[in-house]
């Protein structure tokens, strides 16, 4: 037995300037703005789940938690004990925490790395149809919200906590230069991508920690247009492109990479690759893309 996780419910980012966050999640990225408990807090919606996207006043600038989604009460139960059989201590969401994040129960947990998780059942959503600013349609459902791509200080205890203790199924693994990261010339480092559902991957880390706790997140859109529409407002509103249009090669996504106001990236792309647990067989990618993806270069 371990952990059956559907999917990546929401992503709650810390905020020092959430003027900077409004701008940028709905005239760039347009995410839908929803309401929510908090007056003070920033909610988003991409489907019929109430908030995907949460941003909230603080006076740091970091991804604060990410949370996904378990069937029900008795899968979280379940979790509880896997997770303290394997000896990891496990929090109970507050009530306030509860109302705040609208899901039944949620028990929070921090990776050996600093990365804090939550697992919920029970999240509400809307009766009203979500309508984004730009008419862009989400891709989640059983995919999930998207992907996040989180720093990791050791690759080796990274994969055995993610696949052995969580239950996240190693999808494709990438390896680069050691001097990327400062480590001697000739070794390697590991970029591992995991997954929980048909989407490739909702999970990857690279041993590369950074203050914003987070390298990036993945929302998908379900037409090319609308990636391309998204990299006009990036030009029109000059938000930093981290990395230009490109395709990458394990899940043959075609996505930009723009930098957020919390000092990580946000991948916005389409056609991400499904594939079903069945039928999958973990390789090894030999390039980040097919085409594309500069990093560091504009344009
Ligand atoms: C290689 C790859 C495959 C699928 C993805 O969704 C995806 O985000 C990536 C790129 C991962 C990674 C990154 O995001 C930060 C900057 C990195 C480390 C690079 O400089 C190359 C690969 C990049
Ligand atoms: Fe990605």
């Amino acid at each position: 037995m371990t952990i059956d996780i559907k999917s990546m419910g929401y992503a709650r980012v810390a905020s020092t300037n959430l003027d900077d966050w409004k701008q940028f999640a709905g005239k760039v990225l347009g995410l839908a703005e929803g309401r929510g408990p908090n007056p003070d807090n920033l909610y988003y919606r991409i489907d019929e789940v109430s908030a995907r996207l949460v941003v909230f006043p603080s006076d740091t600038d970091q991804l604060d938690c990410v949370g996904w989604e378990l069937a029900d009460h008795d899968a979280l139960q379940a979790a509880r004990e896997h997770l303290s059989k394997a000896g990891v201590q496990s929090t109970e969401g507050t009530p306030e925490e509860l109302a705040e994040r609208r899901v039944q129960e949620l028990v929070r947990f921090t990776d050996p790395f600093g990365n804090v998780f939550e697992l919920f059942h029970g999240i509400t959503y809307e009766s009203r149809p979500v309508v984004t600013p730009y008419a862009a349609k989400f891709v989640t459902g059983d995919q999930g919200m998207g992907h996040v791509v989180i720093p990791v200080d050791d690759d080796v205890e990274a994969l055995k906590f993610y696949r052995d203790v969580l239950g996240f199924r190693l999808r494709d693994s990438m390896s680069m230069p050691g001097e990327f990261v400062g480590k001697p010339a000739g070794s390697k480092i590991w970029l591992r991508f995991l997954g929980v559902n048909p989407r490739h991957h909702s999970l990857a880390f690279l041993p590369m920690p950074n203050p914003s706790r987070c390298v990036h997140l993945m929302l998908e859109v379900d037409k090319l247009d609308d990636v391309g529409r998204a990299l006009e407002r990036v030009k029109k509103h000059k938000a930093p492109l981290s990395a230009t249009l490109g395709r990458h090669m394990n899940d043959e996504m075609v996505s930009f990479y723009v930098k957020s106001p919390g000092g990580f990236d946000i991948e916005f792309g389409c056609e991400g690759l499904t594939v079903s647990d069945e039928r999958w067989v973990a390789r090894e990618s030999t390039a980040v893309s097919y085409w594309g993806h500069a990093f560091g270069q504009s344009g």
